[in-house]
């Protein structure tokens, strides 16, 4: 219970470390209980009424001549003293040294799991914790492991040695004394196990409320614009400081609970080493032992019980981080899309996707796509339209592999996509969203991330075909301009239009827009459409728009209403049918020439006001 054993198989290079670490500490009270025999023993032999004849030797001849046990004189004392005092320090020296490889390796190796974890999950890792929390894991949670690496594993251990060590030396001075320190050295274990298990409790709730603050923190900060404009910021203000405080107190009860454990401690370790002393002096009153062994005995007393009361202290530290590797063990454990017998996709020229009767739900419960077929055909442009949560985005989720069909299945040149390497799958097939990810970087990092050896010849035509050969060019710096965390030095369509760029170095032989033009300038928006329309010469575009005129030129346009596929055709073909995408065209028409009839209305008023003001 007091050891993890998953946690250490993971981190099985610290052991080695741990080891040395225990070693180190054994040495360091092995070369303590020499000295201390060595000063009672010499006490023993001044007691026995020898005395040291300085005044008539030399202090070497006397301390050579001057035997404090059989066979150990005086100087021999002196020398293995002073050489126990010398290893005493080099073992401290590699402690520290070998306590800190330990908990360095295990915090490497945790962070190194973790990392491959999230690569392998992609998306999927909000499954098991949300975003604000994987950050406090990895970062605060691995640190927190250090002190159950660095110091309470190898303490551990020692802690078992050093009391049976001791139990031997004093053995030989007294049986009934050492019987006693024995026996109440149990009692601190038993101890910390009973508080572990209040301790287990606290700690969950003391992580959830810390996870809590970190995401309402990260997602106030992110939306904290919205908030001003909406004067919700007191109000958040507020619930945030609720937060805080019910942090706070879980802090100080953490807190409290490991003062008053470490109270309980001192009190069995500090009447442990009374109840042996008392056994000592009452031996030593009834002429059963000598005075220097009876200090012997008073000074290897705390030594019996320091291993276990330091073993209790790091052990409040140590299951603050056993709490948070029960959160880093939940990610890890998160189940993975990709199985490991993934097959590579046999390469073709092109590209064939097919949704096979594909059922989809998020929870489970909601059903949010029906029954859908249809085929992403190789070269042109492919469309899907349909109202808002009508299942546009959740599709091409799924096309893209970034999602999985709750029944149904989808296949990838005939091979089903839940086999496909998704490094094979993504070396064929690109996703731009409505909200392209731009990295912290240069322009030029932002574009060779898809392509690391594209040639400047190749980026300037990238650049010409999204349209933003000419931004750059205004740029001081060119292609060296810094862009901040997600673009947010630049404007919404750059932004989209550098991921256009972007998608188009990749070269891939399908990509997927999602919504790609929604929420920017129409000048942006036009020159992406353009760029749409000239790489659908070349590739297999997938469009998901809600601007039905874009998609006239389509080879397909499939309709998606509450979920089910409910037509497929052409634009005339569909205006012919008269069914829900005739309506839709309706609907957008009279909703733009409403649009339109309101800003001539706006247009002529601001010309009558013009004309009065002149
Ligand atoms: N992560 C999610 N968890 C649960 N339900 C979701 C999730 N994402 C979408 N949904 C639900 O699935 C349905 C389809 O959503 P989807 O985003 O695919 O629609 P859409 O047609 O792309 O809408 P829009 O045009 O507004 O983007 C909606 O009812 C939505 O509420």
């Amino acid at each position: 219970m007091m050891i993890n054993k998953r946690l250490i198989s993971i981190c099985k290079d610290s052991k080695k470390y741990i080891a040395f670490t225990v070693l180190c500490s054994w040495i360091g009270i092995v070369c303590n209980i020499i000295i201390i025999f060595f000063i009672g023993k010499l006490i023993n032999t001044m007691a026995a009424g020898k005395r040291l004849p300085f005044s008539e030797q030399s202090f070497w001849e006397t301390a050579k001549d001057f035997y404090i046990m059989e066979q150990i004189s005086l100087l021999s004392a002196i020398i293995i003293t002073a050489a126990a005092l010398l290893v005493k320090l080099v073992s401290q020296h590699f402690y520290g040294k070998f306590s800190y490889l330990s908990s360095a390796n295990a915090r490497v190796t945790l962070r190194r799991r973790i990392y491959e974890k999230l690569l392998r999950l992609g998306g999927d890792y909000q499954k098991s914790e949300r975003t604000s929390a994987i950050v406090q894991v990895s970062i605060e949670g691995v640190e927190q492991l250090e002190v159950y690496f660095g110091k309470y594993l190898p303490q551990f251990f020692y802690a078992l040695l050093a009391p049976i060590t001791l139990f031997m030396s004093i053995m030989s001075l007294s049986w009934q004394a050492a019987l006693v320190f024995m026996l109440c050295v149990p009692l601190i274990p038993f101890s910390i196990i009973v508080i572990m298990r209040i301790a287990k409790r606290v700690l969950k709730v003391y992580w959830n409320n810390y996870a809590n603050l970190g995401n309402t923190f990260l997602e106030n900060l992110q939306g904290l614009t919205t908030l001003k404009v909406y004067g919700q910021d007191g109000q958040k203000h507020a619930e945030m400081n609720e937060e805080a405080e019910s942090f706070r107190k879980i802090t100080m009860k953490v807190l409290s609970m490991q003062l008053n454990s470490i109270n309980v401690m001192d009190l069995i370790a500090f009447g442990g080493a009374a109840a042996g002393t008392i056994v000592g002096l009452y031996q030593f009153s009834a002429g059963h032992l000598e005075a220097g062994d009876l200090i012997i005995i008073i000074l290897l007393s705390s030594e019996f019980f320091i291993p276990l009361r330091l073993l209790g202290s790091y052990f409040h530290i140590a299951m603050n981080g056993i709490a948070a590797s029960d959160r880093i063990f939940a990610l890890l454990d998160t189940e993975e899309k990709h199985q490991e017998d993934a097959q590579p996709l046999p390469d073709h020229e092109q590209l064939t996707i097919q949704l096979n009767n594909v059922h989809f739900s998020y929870d489970g419960k909601r059903q949010v796509l029906h029954n859908i077929s249809f085929e992403l055909t190789p070269g042109g442009l492919t469309a899907v339209v349909g109202e808002s949560g009508s299942g546009k985005s959740t599709t091409a989720a799924l096309l893209s592999g970034q999602l999985e069909p709750s029944s149904g299945s989808i296949t990838v040149n005939g091979m089903d996509l839940h086999n496909v390497k998704r490094e094979d799958l993504y070396n064929h097939l690109s996703f731009v969203s409505a909200h392209s990810h731009i990295f912290k970087g240069t322009i030029l990092d932002n574009l060779l991330m898809a392509k690391p050896e594209a040639t400047m010849e190749e980026i300037k035509q990238a650049l010409k075909t999204a349209r933003l050969a000419e931004f750059i060019t205004q740029l001081p710096q060119g292609l060296e301009t810094e862009v901040s965390e997600n673009g947010s030095s630049l404007s919404g369509g750059q932004k989209q239009r550098l991921a256009l760029a972007r998608v188009i170095l990749a070269n891939r032989q399908a990509i997927i827009f999602d919504e790609a033009t929604s929420n920017i300038d129409v000048e942006s928006e036009e020159a992406i459409w353009e760029a749409i329309d000239e790489l659908a010469k070349e590739k297999t575009i997938l469009v998901i728009s809600h601007r039905l005129a874009c998609v006239k030129e389509a080879k397909v346009i499939h309709v998606l209403q509450s979920g089910h596929l409910v037509e497929s055709g052409t634009h005339e073909m569909l205006l012919r049918k008269q069914g829900v995408y005739a309506q839709m065209i309706l609907n957008q028409q009279q909703l733009e020439s409403i649009r339109e009839g309101k800003t001539s209305e706006a247009a002529i008023r601001n010309v009558s006001y013009e004309t009065a003001d002149h």
